[in-house]
């Protein structure tokens, strides 16, 4: 891709990255990470669930990558987000760190307009920042299932400047058009592009500077009181597991055959990294409703304990039912595991 250049504005930048659960917000921030665009990006990711998987999923340089596992970026963690910015803006201030815009990405089940919100309220970070811009990311294959009886789908849509429309792999020419024609009737005013895993020039959606308060005001006359009403679906729940014993490849592939079949529809997102048995990389997984892959990812290293992270985020989760069956999942014979 082309190296860009962007101007630099007085205030810095910030991008809030939005989109449901599985989307495509860590592949289209690992590209903005990747490509040449002459900018230090500080990122802030924001999970759902007791383990951080995005964190790892990340790619690693020299970028500010802070993570906020607590809870929710529009609710409990609000107070996380003021402080982590104030933190960071200090460090800037004594050269301690360099940044030129700041990213921060969402959990999928985040209402962004909280976020948002964040930079108008405080009244440090609002002289230190700007929004550019609310980017949403939309999975097109998954979004009608999601649009329907889900708030913050639909608030993920009904808030953004860009609409990114991903996935379009996955879905027919005739079921894009019709999704286009559904999303742009919820958002008219916002940029829409389509896209496969986010591969979009990032010129169209870095220092746009397209958020505009008059506008978010028509979408939520509350949009600047200080109190956030937001609230999250209470059958969706997230569940995680560690394990320190190597697993056992077959028999993880057969309990994820089984959940798919079983258990696909309320499974709104489930990903992890894996050790297993025999196999020196991590086993990066990744899963949402009916569609899961596992590949191998980097190496263990020497010195790093290996271990089996796994999140699951969705409706109706039993949790000791899936611990069992992830236990159930430990290799028999651990000696085999050791490296070479
Ligand atoms: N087929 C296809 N898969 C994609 C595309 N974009 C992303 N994916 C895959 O979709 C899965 C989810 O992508 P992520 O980027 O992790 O999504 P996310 O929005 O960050 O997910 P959460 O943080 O869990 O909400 C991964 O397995 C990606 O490789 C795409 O355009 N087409």
């Amino acid at each position: 891709m082309n190296a860009m250049t962007l101007s630099k504005p007085a205030k810095i930048p910030v991008t809030i990255l939005t989109g449901y659960l599985g989307a495509g917000k860590t592949t289209l921030l690992n590209r903005i990470l990747t490509e040449k665009h002459n900018q230090k990006v500080a990122v802030i990711v924001n999970e759902f669930g007791e383990v951080g998987i995005d964190n790892q999923l990340v790619v690693s340089g020299d970028e500010e990558i802070l993570e906020m596992n607590n809870g929710c970026i529009c609710c409990t963690v609000r107070g996380d987000l003021i402080r982590i910015l104030r933190t960071l803006t200090f460090s800037m201030e004594e050269g301690k760190v360099k940044f030129d815009r700041v990213l921060i990405e969402t959990t999928g089940l985040a209402d962004p307009a909280p976020v948002a919100q964040t930079f108008f309220m405080d009244e440090l970070l609002s002289q230190k920042f700007q929004v550019d811009s609310i980017i949403t990311v939309v999975d097109s294959k998954h979004v009608t299932r999601h649009l329907d009886g889900n708030d913050e789908a639909q608030e993920q849509i009904a808030f953004a400047d860009v609409l990114i429309l991903n996935k379009t792999d996955l879905v027919s020419e005739d079921e894009l058009n019709k999704l286009e024609k559904r999303i742009s009737k919820m958002n008219p005013a916002a940029k829409r592009i389509q896209a496969r895993n986010c591969e979009i020039n990032l010129n169209t959606i870095l220092g746009i500077n397209t958020f505009d308060v008059t506008r978010k005001l028509e979408i939520d006359p509350h949009f600047l009181e200080d109190h956030h009403d937001h609230e999250h679906d209470d059958r969706v729940s997230s569940v995680a597991f560690i394990e320190t014993k190597p697993l056992d490849l077959i028999k993880v592939e057969q309990w994820m055959s089984y959940l798919v079949r079983e258990k696909g529809e309320d499974l709104l997102r489930y990903k992890g990294i894996l050790s297993i048995r025999g196999i020196d990389e991590r086993i990066v997984f990744q899963g949402l409703h009916m569609l899961f892959s596992g590949h191998p990812g980097r190496k263990w290293k020497e010195n790093e304990s290996r271990l089996s992270e796994l999140v699951f985020i969705g409706k109706n989760l039993d949790k000791g039912e899936l611990e069992r069956q992830f236990k159930d999942c430990i290799a028999n014979d651990p000696v085999a595991t050791t490296t070479k």
